[in-house]
């Protein structure tokens, strides 16, 4: 099986539908962009996938071989970091992915979006494309084998987000993440994705 099924997927509040009959594959390593316009249920759908929300019908099945039922739900990465605490340095804000993280695993996660010469520093003091380097840096330390992006680079500068663009494609290929990035940016799907799913 593929390293997530959704299948037939459905969900509604009150007497809006959002989602009808949506299926989706998500291969390993694979980074598939899910695209619509604003209020269609990107984000619904990604709080689902992500197992956030479990009021839904239809199936989502994740194999069994990679998850192992332990890696749900997935770390996300939002837009723009009002995710990251401002009172604590780069380094605690990844810290709180998880209690028993070793300082080496922070440090490499650092490293990897080119964060570590400032990891002592605040959140008050990065440009947003270095917040969400820190987002990103506190999903990778997860070593989830997904990662769930909402809009991630939709406040940032045109340069700032393709160089993130390019980061997210590099760190999905070298670690072998697969990613499903919500967007409304056909430009930036096309730019990241191996496959463009349109709702
Ligand atoms: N918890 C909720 N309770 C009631 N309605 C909700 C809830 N969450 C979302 N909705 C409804 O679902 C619609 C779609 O929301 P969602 O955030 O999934 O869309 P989206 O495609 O991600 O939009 P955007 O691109 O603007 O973020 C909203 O307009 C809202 O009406």
């Amino acid at each position: 099986m593929k390293l997530i099924e959704v299948r037939n997927l459905s969900k509604s509040f009150g007497k809006e539908t959002l989602l009808k009959d949506f299926s989706l594959d998500i291969g390993e390593g694979e980074i598939v962009a899910v695209m619509g316009p604003s209020g269609i249920g990107k984000s619904t759908l990604l709080n689902i996938i992500g197992g956030l929300d479990k009021d839904f019908e239809g199936t989502i099945s994740y194999d069994p071989k990679v998850f192992d039922g332990i890696d749900v739900p997935f770390p996300f990465v939002f837009q723009e970091s009002e995710s990251l605490l401002p009172w604590k340095t780069v380094e605690d804000n990844v810290r709180i992915a998880g209690k028993s993280l070793t300082q080496e695993e922070i440090d490499e996660a650092l490293k990897s979006v080119g964060l570590y010469d400032h990891r002592r520093k605040k959140p008050s003091e990065l440009s947003g494309g270095m917040k969400q380097r820190v987002s990103l840096a506190r999903a990778l330390v997860c070593r989830s084998r997904v990662m769930l992006l909402d809009e991630p680079f939709a406040s940032l500068d045109p340069d700032m987000r393709s160089r993130l663009q390019e980061l997210v494609r590099d760190l999905s290929r070298s670690k072998g993440i697969a990613m499903l990035i919500v967007t409304h940016d056909r430009s930036e799907a096309e730019a990241m994705a191996d496959r463009i799913v349109a709702m």
